[in-house]
């Protein structure tokens, strides 16, 4: 099935923090024996190759440089740019007298070349086809303001292709955040390991397509000996494909597994609707839904083959959790007294569970603290919902996402899905991926419904807490990037995914 391809496929599958691509870096000067300057050749030299392999031989080139390495890279372009007998731009920003000696032996490369240095002082005075952003890399360490601020507004401004060498700059290596002002670059080459903000929050809309260039070896054999409590890796479906549960012909329902849907408080009724449907398309063998007596016509009008169950005490819904196999709690659950009954017998229960929504609401608050470390558990907060778990307002958790979702898997002792752009999943054990599907259509109500129904699904059928989180995520994002393909992602609506979910089920 044709899926939108995607910026990702080639990248390596480990994402690291500014810091660790430093140390990564040191460990190749360090056990290569060579000096920062060698790294920095390789870099531009690699830039360069992206740079004729994207767009081919360039009349003229404008390459925009800090005074940090980030600058050097720039630099070695610039020389090889002139080397090829293409018209090569050269300005400024910083001050370029105090420079590394990596950075200044680059820039003599440059001056060799015959490339002429000019300051920027505002105006970009360049009609070619294609700026080089070398501005700032993983030493951006503040917002961007001033000249700085100017030179990136300009580049966004002109008409020209953008190529950014590591990282757009402007954009914080660790966080994906835009530090004031940031590159939207037609193409991004990353250096040594892939940074974490590259793929999330406002990283994947600046990016454009990700090349990736090791530079040495020795700093990829360091990488892996990067501790699992620090490991950040990405995903898409396309490589978990292989999580989903296996079917053999004699098979029957029991086999794949009974999810129980509670929720549906006055009003809410569609929210336990789409994820008992979410959890049929995802493959459960049985799903049944726990909801306000009043609404079980409605569910059985759009689903006659859920389960429905009108219960008003706790005492009605533990008879049914003792008959599921896995819980999936909280799609328009509400936070009155019915929802505080439903869920004081879901906390009381061993099993398997996703929370989701309200139920994460409740649990919020304090009188409702609950840890789950001895239970399969799935929590699917989104910014807003993981403010309130953790006690911070959405900006914070919005920018450090990769903290916040550590901080919740270890609070709750869980595994936690911190919905978003970049959307993330942590395990208290400090390892986190980052699912690379997805669209800004998702952002709609009842998508989040979905999703608890099919991660309860994948746990019904027997994957862990772990598994199901990640399989699941991308699993619906990607059924979303499939409808979204079809007919756009503006309008794009819940239920829409899914018969996308069921084909993408059904792949091998
Ligand atoms: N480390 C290596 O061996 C290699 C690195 N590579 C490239 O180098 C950059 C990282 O280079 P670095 O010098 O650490 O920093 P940057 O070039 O990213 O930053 C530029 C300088 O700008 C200053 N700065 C930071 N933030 C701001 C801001 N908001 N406004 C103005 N100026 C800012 C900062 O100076 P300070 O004195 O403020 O610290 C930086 O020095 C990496 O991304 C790679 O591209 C090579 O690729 C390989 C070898
Ligand atoms: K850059």
């Amino acid at each position: 099935m044709k899926r939108p391809n995607s910026i990702v496929d080639h990248l390596p599958g480990a994402l690291y923090s500014a810091e660790q691509v430093r140390e990564l870096d040191q460990a190749a000067i360090t056990f290569e024996g060579i000096r920062t300057f060698e790294l920095m050749a390789r870099a531009g030299e690699a830039a360069f190759a992206c740079l004729l392999g994207r767009w081919g031989y360039t009349e003229s080139v404008c390459v925009m440089a800090g005074a940090g390495n980030n600058g050097g890279d720039g630099y070695v372009l610039a020389a090889l740019a002139a080397l090829h007998g293409m018209s090569v731009s050269l300005y400024t920003l910083g001050n370029h007298e105090q420079v590394s000696a990596a950075t200044a032996e680059a820039a003599q490369l440059a001056l060799d070349a015959g490339v002429i240095p000019q300051v920027f002082e505002g105006e970009l005075d360049f009609d070619g086809e294609l700026i080089v952003d070398a501005l700032f890399g993983t030493g951006l360490n503040a917002t961007v303001a001033g000249v700085y601020a100017d030179a990136i507004w300009a580049i966004n401004a002109h008409p020209a292709d953008v190529l950014s060498l590591d990282i757009p700059s402007g954009l914080d290596a660790n966080t994906g955040c835009v530090l004031g002002v940031a590159v939207r670059a037609d193409m991004t080459v990353t250096f040594v390991g892939t940074k974490r903000g590259l793929l999330v929050a406002d990283g994947p809309d600046l990016c454009g397509e990700i090349a990736f260039a090791a530079l040495s070896t020795e700093a990829a054999a360091a990488g892996r000996l990067i501790p699992d409590c620090e490991r950040i890796s990405w995903h898409r479906l396309q490589q978990l494909g292989q999580l989903l549960p296996v079917r053999t012909g004699n098979s029957h329902k029991g086999h794949f597994g009974h999810v129980l849907v509670v929720g549906g408080d006055q009003g809410m009724v569609g929210a336990v609707t789409m994820a008992a449907e979410a959890a049929g398309r995802t493959g459960a063998g049985l799903v049944s839904c726990a909801t306000r007596p009043e609404h079980s016509v409605a569910v059985l009008a759009r689903r006659p083959e859920v389960m429905v169950h009108g219960v008003s005490s706790g005492l009605e819904l533990t008879g049914l959790l003792d008959s599921a196999s896995v819980l999936a709690v909280g799609p328009g659950m509400g936070q009155s007294s019915w929802s505080e009954l439903m869920l004081q017998q879901v906390l009381n229960s061993e099993k398997p569970l996703v929370l989701d929504a309200d139920g994460l609401n409740l649990l919020a608050t304090p009188a409702w603290f609950h840890e789950f470390s001895e239970r399969n558990v799935v929590l699917t907060p989104h910014p807003g919902e993981a403010a309130r778990l953790l006690g911070l307002d959405t900006i914070e958790i919005q920018q450090n996402r990769f903290v916040a979702a550590r901080a919740l898997a270890e609070k709750y002792q869980a595994v936690v899905v911190l919905k978003g752009r970049g959307t993330l999943i942590a395990r208290p054990d400090g390892r986190v991926a980052v699912c690379t599907d997805g669209n800004s259509g998702m952002a709609t109500g009842g998508m989040g419904d979905v999703l608890t129904g099919v991660i309860a699904a994948l746990m019904a059928q027997g994957s862990d807490a772990w598994h199901a989180a990640r399989l699941g995520v991308c699993l619906h994002s990607a059924a979303a990037d499939l409808a979204a393909a079809e007919g756009g992602s503006r309008g794009l609506l819940a239920t829409d995914v899914f018969p996308y979910l069921r084909a993408l089920n059904n792949e091998s």
